[in-house]
């Protein structure tokens, strides 16, 4: 059984570097010690297995993602993506906030990212729908709107129905705006705009429908989900309502051909010339994290999509986030080339007053939405053929460190009339 373990093209710099194996210490390096900050399973023999917390000596950065590093004088690769600079540790915990606080909300303080979740129809409109179909349900109601943004979602909430009151919670620098539309549209009575975060919030009252649109890359980057959580423990009624009630992460082998072809294909000729020692490092540059805006076409899905997760978002806890793991098993109904996995997600809203739920699909059988789709793409295309079996697992991993970034670990085995074929691994930090 032919076997290759791939942890993004950490082959491709083996020959490169004096390192032939996990033990050679190459010359002429300068020594700075990092701090492992999650931990990271050796998957061939030229890395090291190491866990949070460990210390080790940079060696040699021989690229961006991957860097050989002397571990209690045992040498071997690690992904960068794993080390944090011990000697700045003391400044970096201090200075860079490990929630980036400051640059996540300074990048909602301007229009750009408002213009771009309003301006996705299927999403806002889903969110109108929700509170349309409910609008009898929220007669008198008290309704929390965390992370409000520009208020849509309160502006919702007080044209179509009668609630008691709407706090609508939003920590950057937009708030400001949205006080004066409240202003504006004469609706400061019903719907009150708290400048605050989330976690410091001071309600005179708890309330019944906790609402928000916290959804980012993969369903959880950002994890402003967090956030979400907790506003829930605090202040959401026993029998309160959450909207997105459920959330669901899907996966699906596919092609992407013209992605692989553009990127890495392209070197063997450019203006006929042989630049094809420039795909492996090709390869790592534009396939080491996932592609978040990538549009997967029905077609190019290679099996059809399992659900990894379903969360309920009533009773999930933060300590689950911090590391979700799921098996799959996909049977190929064509033959073609597997370039990656696609993810995307679903959220599902209760229905108050009849059976059933609203939801928001953001798959590639639905209405293209602004988060598109996100791509992981393997190092090398696999061929595979109709009723091949692709299993493995996937592992969503919380930074420990960088407490809005996560890694997703797939892993995969290919196998055919009951015979292993490929077997493979690769981890995407998204994006720490
Ligand atoms: N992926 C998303 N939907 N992001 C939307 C995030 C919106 O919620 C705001 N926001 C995120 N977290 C919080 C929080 N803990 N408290 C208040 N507002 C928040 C953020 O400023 C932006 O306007």
């Amino acid at each position: 059984m032919e076997s290759s373990s791939e942890c993004s093209s950490i082959s491709d710099f083996q020959d490169s570097t004096e390192g032939d194996d996990a033990n050679t210490l190459p010359e002429n390096l300068c020594m700075r010690e990092y701090v492992v900050i999650c931990d990271y399973v050796a998957t061939d023999n030229t890395q090291l297995s190491l866990c949070s917390g460990d210390k080790v000596l940079l060696l040699n950065a021989v690229s961006q993602d991957w860097w050989w590093v002397n571990h209690n004088g045992t040498c071997g690769y690690v992904p960068a993506s794993h080390l944090h600079d011990a000697l700045n540790e003391q400044e970096d915990t201090e200075v860079n906030d490990p929630w980036q606080d400051e640059e996540y909300y300074g990048s909602y303080k301007t229009l750009k990212l408002h213009l771009e979740m309003l301006s996705d129809v299927p999403r806002t409109m889903t969110y109108q729908n929700v509170i349309l179909k409910n609008s009898s349900s929220l007669c008198g109601k008290h309704i929390l709107d965390l992370g409000c943004g520009t208020g849509i979602i309160s502006f919702f909430c007080a044209k179509f129905a009668q609630p008691e009151a709407v706090y609508a919670v939003e920590a950057s620098k937009i708030a400001e705006q949205t006080c004066r539309l409240v202003e504006q549209n004469g609706i400061s009575s019903l719907v009150h705009v708290i400048r605050q975060q989330a976690e410091e919030l001071d309600l005179p009252t708890k309330v019944d429908v906790l609402v928000s649109e916290w959804m980012g890359t993969c369903l959880l980057f950002e994890f402003m989900l967090e956030s979400v959580l907790q506003a829930r423990d605090r202040w959401l009624k026993e029998d309160g309502v959450m909207w997105p009630s459920t959330a669901c992460i899907h996966l699906v082998p596919c092609s992407a051909y013209k992605e692989y072809s553009n990127k890495v294909l392209f070197w063997d000729n450019p203006y006929q010339l042989d630049f094809s020692l420039l795909k492996p490092p090709a390869t790592k540059e534009f396939f080491a994290k996932p592609q978040p805006d990538y549009i997967l076409q029905p077609e190019d899905c290679l099996s059809e999509p399992c659900t990894l997760f379903h969360l309920n978002l009533k009773t999930l806890q933060v300590a689950e986030l911090e590391r979700m793991n799921c098996d799959f098993t996909f049977l190929v109904h064509t033959n073609g080339l597997l370039h990656g996995f696609t993810a995307w997600f679903s959220v599902q809203f209760e229905n108050l007053e009849e059976q059933g739920h609203l939801e928001l699909n953001t798959g590639p059988f639905s209405p293209l939405t602004h988060w598109k789709h996100t791509l992981f793409m393997l190092d090398e295309p696999l061929q595979v053929q109709k009723r091949d079996k692709i299993s493995g697992s996937v592992v969503f991993e919380r930074n420990s460190v960088w407490r809005r970034h996560m890694s997703v670990t797939l892993s995969w085995v290919i196998s055919r009339e009951l015979k292993m074929q490929k077997v493979g691994c690769k981890v995407f930090p998204i994006w720490r």
